[in-house]
């Protein structure tokens, strides 16, 4: 049994559990389709993919913040999970990996071949157009292989979990939860070698999170992770041979070199010894 189908194991008791918990206190239907969520099989790219050497990034309006000797070296096999307090420059650091910023300092090298899928609250905002989730998805993936592209998109759809009521609904009528699995679908039609996600699990149900954890484990590609979901983490991070966390803080990045649950059991004696003190 692969590590993967063992956690979807786990997750299912663990959903079902709350399901029993839900059918006690708040009776309502769960799911009427089936959720899927797949990242596409894909060649390998030679090394290195991405790099940041010795960068270095400040906004110009905003000076007090400065990120530092950021060294990373992102390969096809990567799992990072980017932690830190809040405003330490996170979603800065996934912004330079992206090349949505360009470091200050530094250099930044890229292969290029390259495909980057990129998941972030401001990608679902900025979905505000009149057209459906099917023209959109077909307008920026035209190549769709089958007899029905559109049948071909609704079938991807389906599987991230968009109900097939809202196929054909605006994108501007949608919800963020919605719109956030037109997101992921697109994300998985670029067959990306690496994927950047920034808060994903902000609109997505347990079992969604449950099924968006499997298809990260199954993924060939890289992934950086950025969540203040513990368990997603987790499991993005169980993998101790390629799992890495990154903290940022005090404008430096730093690997933390023991497991998740170590960082966790850390944090939790400071805040003890801090309330002691
Ligand atoms: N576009 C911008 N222009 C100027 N300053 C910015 C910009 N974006 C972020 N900042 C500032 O840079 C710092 C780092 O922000 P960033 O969003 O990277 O932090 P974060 O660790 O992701 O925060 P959080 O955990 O709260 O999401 C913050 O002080 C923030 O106010």
């Amino acid at each position: 049994m692969s590590k993967a189908e063992k956690t979807k194991g786990k997750g299912k008791n663990a959903s079902n559990d709350h399901d029993d918990q839900k059918s006690v206190t708040v009776p309502q239907r769960w799911h009427d389709y089936y959720v899927k969520f797949h990242f596409p099989d894909l060649t390998e790219l030679a090394r290195p993919l991405l790099q940041l050497v010795e960068a270095g990034f400040c906004y110009p309006d905003r000076l007090g913040f400065k990120l530092s000797a950021v060294d990373v070296d992102i390969d096809m096999g990567t799992r990072v999970a980017i932690i830190g307090p809040n405003g330490s420059g996170k979603s800065t650091l996934l912004k330079l990996i992206a090349g949505d910023l360009a470091p200050t300092e530094g250099q930044v090298s890229r292969s290029q071949k390259l495909r980057i899928g990129q998941y972030s609250q401001h990608v679902v905002e900025v979905l505000t157009m009149e057209e459906n989730a099917v023209e959109y998805l077909l307008w920026i993936h035209p190549d769709q292989e089958g007899m029905s592209k559109a049948e071909a998109v609704r079938a991807k759809l389906g599987k991230f979990g968009l109900p097939k009521e809202n196929h054909l609904t605006p994108i501007d009528k949608l919800s963020g939860g919605q719109k956030a699995r037109i997101v992921f679908t697109s994300i998985a039609m670029g067959h990306p070698h690496v994927l950047l996600l920034d808060e994903p699990t902000n609109h997505l149900d347990m079992q969604s999170i449950d099924t968006l954890a499997d298809a990260l484990d199954e993924f060939a590609g890289g992934v950086v992770l950025v969540s203040h979901d513990s368990r997603l983490i987790s499991r993005v991070c169980d993998d101790e041979t390629r799992s890495q966390i990154w903290v940022v803080e005090d404008g430096a990045v730093n690997t933390f070199d023991r497991t998740f649950e170590d960082y966790k059991d850390e944090l939790m004696e400071e805040i003890k010894k801090e309330v002691a003190d």
